[in-house]
């Protein structure tokens, strides 16, 4: 068995929707990043690659490759899930808090919970989906932008 941890930090920017766990969420702001910005998918693809101490997404996927312009998070999340099953792991369970005083997760979290299921081929009960304010304190707080933290276990396939 093996843990990891992930982190991750996007700002707001213009925009009609954000990405979150895979899922379109409908916002009065969008966020600034080279992909499509789903600060909850870059946590847990970090906290899968630091399960197995290889590296981070950054290593992965450079900002400074324009193929992952604007791309589509759930592609970095099945590339980190074939890198565990190369290496002879699944995922046994992940639980991802989403930092952010707007919008509302809550509403969400069941679809992304089911979106991140299929794409790492396990159960919708193996993937928690959690979410905080920071009670108008800090960065988030102030709504500047939107964090997530990833925490998950990888078990032998
Ligand atoms: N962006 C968010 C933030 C929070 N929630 C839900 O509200 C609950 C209360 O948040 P506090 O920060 O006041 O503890 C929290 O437990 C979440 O259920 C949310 O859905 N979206
Ligand atoms: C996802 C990548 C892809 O180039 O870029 P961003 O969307 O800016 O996101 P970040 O969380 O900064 O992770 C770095 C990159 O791997």
């Amino acid at each position: 068995m093996r843990i990891g941890q992930g982190y991750d930090v996007h700002a707001f920017g213009e925009g009609d929707h954000i990405m979150l766990g895979g899922v379109r969420v409908p916002h009065d702001r969008g966020v600034l990043a080279h992909s499509d910005g789903d600060v909850a998918l870059h946590a847990l693809c970090d906290a899968m690659l630091g399960a197995l101490a290889l590296g981070d997404i950054g290593k992965h996927f450079p900002p400074s490759d324009e193929r992952w312009r604007g791309a589509d998070s759930r592609q970095f999340l099945r590339h980190c899930n074939a890198l565990i099953g190369e290496r002879g792991y699944k995922l046994g369970n992940a639980d991802v808090t989403v930092i952010c005083e707007r919008p509302k997760v809550g509403p969400h979290a069941q679809a992304m919970r089911e979106a991140i299921a299929a794409d790492l081929g396990v159960p919708a009960d193996a993937i928690s989906i959690k979410a905080t304010t920071t009670e108008q304190l800090g960065f988030t707080g102030r709504g500047e932008g939107i964090a997530a933290m990833a925490v998950c276990l990888l078990v032998r396939a």
